[in-house]
């Protein structure tokens, strides 16, 4: 597993840069040495730091087309709810760019608007293991879970990745892939969400913290290790680098 790396970064701006050169750097990477690139979304403000990667130089040097796009959590409500992890990323980020449609791997858009947690957990699992199949993504041989290339995480003011909060069992979660949560304690309630050892088993995990807000659960983690958090528990197979802005990196 790897150690946690922390960069801070004097703007919010400069956070954005860098993690656009750190995505296009690794879509390089793995399109280079296996012709496709597996990239795991979150939803929150980390949508709105993408901004650079849609303008150039990487809006024209990324291969768009080699990109699968999945989310490491999602709402369970219809595509065009503002709630929607989907909408965001597409409003944001998605429709900017010439990545297939069916590269982008959304939650099954009936059950979502349905409400129906449980089963929507269920299939976006089928879907990853239907993609293992089809070899688009691998089973890690380190940990028997699958192996995306890379996530693009966030974390909420009181410490969750995610849908994995503090004080909820769904943390513990060690079979499914992905699980359900019905009382998330941030709105909305119906979420589904991968699991910790589905998270960890990414090659690449960079998690992205700005603003004052997460200042304090970002010093718990970093300077206590507080494991209360979900977030504490982020870890990765080759590298687990955390960008945090100066405000966010106010208590350390
Ligand atoms: O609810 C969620 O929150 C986290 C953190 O979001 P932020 O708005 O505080 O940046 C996000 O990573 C997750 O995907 C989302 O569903």
């Amino acid at each position: 597993m790897a150690q946690r790396k922390m960069i801070v970064f004097p703007t919010k701006n400069e956070l954005s840069q860098a993690m656009a050169e750190y995505t296009a750097n690794l879509s390089a990477k793995f399109i280079k040495e296996k012709g496709l690139f597996t990239v795991v979304l979150s939803g929150g403000d980390l949508i709105d730091w993408l901004c650079k990667l849609v303008q150039p130089p990487y809006i024209d040097s990324i291969e768009w087309s080699k990109w699968h796009v999945f989310w490491v959590d999602e709402r369970v409500c219809a595509w065009e709810d503002p709630d929607s992890n989907y909408k965001l990323a597409m409003e944001g980020f998605l429709s900017k760019v010439p990545i297939p449609d069916k590269n982008i791997y959304a939650i099954d858009k009936h059950w979502a608007a349905d409400g129906n947690a449980e089963h929507c957990a269920a299939l976006y699992e089928e879907c990853l293991k239907n993609l293992v199949k089809e070899k688009i993504i691998p089973i890690s041989k380190k940990t028997g879970y699958p192996e995306f290339d890379l996530q693009l995480l966030g974390m909420g003011p009181d410490g969750h990745m995610a849908s994995l909060f503090p004080n909820h069992p769904q943390i513990n979660e060690k079979q499914k892939w992905v699980t359900h949560i019905t009382d998330s304690p941030k709105p909305p309630p119906k979420r589904i969400t991968f699991t910790l050892p589905v998270i960890n088993s990414s090659l690449y995990n960079l998690m992205a913290i700005c603003d004052k807000a997460p200042a304090r659960s970002v010093a718990e983690i970093m300077k206590h290790n507080n494991l209360s958090l979900p977030s504490a528990h982020l870890s990765a197979q080759v590298e687990n680098v955390w960008y945090l802005d100066q405000a966010a990196a106010s208590e350390l």
